[in-house]
């Protein structure tokens, strides 16, 4: 038996970061997402608008260019690179300080191009979240990731085709012996999601709900993630804040609403952040 830390809103108090009066957007970090393929677009919108609504100062997406009109639409505050014009995505891989990949990337070989290019670019030292088709393809292909910040933010088959673990068996023992291997981050997303540290500390999250149990929930996480681990003072912690508050807002959603919708998680995360902090 290993333990796990139970992460509920007492434990977390005093830990919000708060904006400080001589702070601007580049304070808040540069968050590039790099998600959406012409199938998949609104996976980039969730996820690049949940990085906005979470407080990230700058946020691009990389994407299809076939979403720009619809991002543009949805969240003017999103700025937007076409995710296959490496010459852009060398730029913005410069700039950024923190990087999703994966929400709706699908499978493609272009898909793959971008996300091989993504590992042999990115600084080491800017932490990647690396979610939904990034996580195939790196199954797929048995990439070995070396990426020194990378988290992993699989469901329970993603998590199944990456490690090989079975979901029935997919218990805490197996789950860490697997994180040590991978040598990297893994947030396993089910009710009442784990967090798991190589060789270190394990959480589980007391919140959520299964009005969450629709298409684009993950998406939205993968934004809100990016966002606390850029105004958090440490990756752990910011990990912890991201994870914990996505299903936080979940549950008061879902108080009066029978589904999570993940567009309103998203436009009520700047009250509950507020009043959290
Ligand atoms: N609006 C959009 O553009 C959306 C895009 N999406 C993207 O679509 C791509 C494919 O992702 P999917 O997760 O749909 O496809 P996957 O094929 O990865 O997962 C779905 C399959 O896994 C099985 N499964 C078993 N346990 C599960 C669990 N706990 N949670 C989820 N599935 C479980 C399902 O039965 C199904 O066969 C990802 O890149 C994802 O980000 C999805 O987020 C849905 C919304
Ligand atoms: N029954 C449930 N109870 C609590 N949380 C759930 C439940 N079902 C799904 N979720 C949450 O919703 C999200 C689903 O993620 P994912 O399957 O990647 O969605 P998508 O790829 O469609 O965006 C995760 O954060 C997961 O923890
Ligand atoms: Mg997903």
């Amino acid at each position: 038996m290993i333990q796990l830390i139970n992460v509920d809103k007492n434990y977390l108090n005093g830990k919000w970061p708060k904006r400080q009066n001589n702070s601007y957007k580049g304070s808040y970090g540069h968050i590039l997402v790099i998600a959406g393929n012409s199938q998949y677009g609104g996976a980039g919108i969730l996820a690049s608008s949940a990085a906005v609504y979470s407080g990230g100062g700058l946020v691009t997406l990389a994407t299809d260019p076939s979403n720009f009109t619809a991002v543009h639409s949805t969240t003017a505050e999103v700025m937007l690179i076409n995710f296959m014009d490496f010459s852009e995505l060398g730029n913005a891989l410069k700039t950024a300080t923190i990087v999703v990949i994966g929400p709706g990337l699908g499978l493609a070989a272009e898909s793959l191009r971008i996300l091989r290019y993504v590992l042999e670019k990115i600084n080491p030292v800017v932490p990647l979240i690396i979610d939904g088709s990034a996580i195939d393809l790196i199954a797929d292909n048995q990439i070995k990731i070396t990426h020194p910040k990378a988290i992993f933010t699989p469901h329970q088959m993603e998590w199944q085709r990456l490690s090989g673990i079975k979901i029935s068996n997919q218990l805490p023992v197996a789950n860490q012996a697997m994180v040590d291997q991978l040598d990297s981050i893994v947030i396993l997303k089910h009710f009442q999601t784990e967090i798991y540290h190589p060789h270190g500390e394990r959480q589980k999250i007391i919140a959520g709900n299964p009005g969450m149990a629709t298409g684009g929930s993950g998406d939205v996480l993968t934004g809100i993630l990016a966002a606390l681990i850029a105004q958090s003072d440490s990756l752990s912690l910011g990990i912890t804040l991201g994870t914990f508050l996505h299903s936080f807002v979940a549950d008061q959603i879902y108080e009066t609403e029978s589904v999570v919708l993940p567009h309103r998680l998203i436009q009520q995360v700047p009250k509950i952040l507020k009043d959290l902090q």
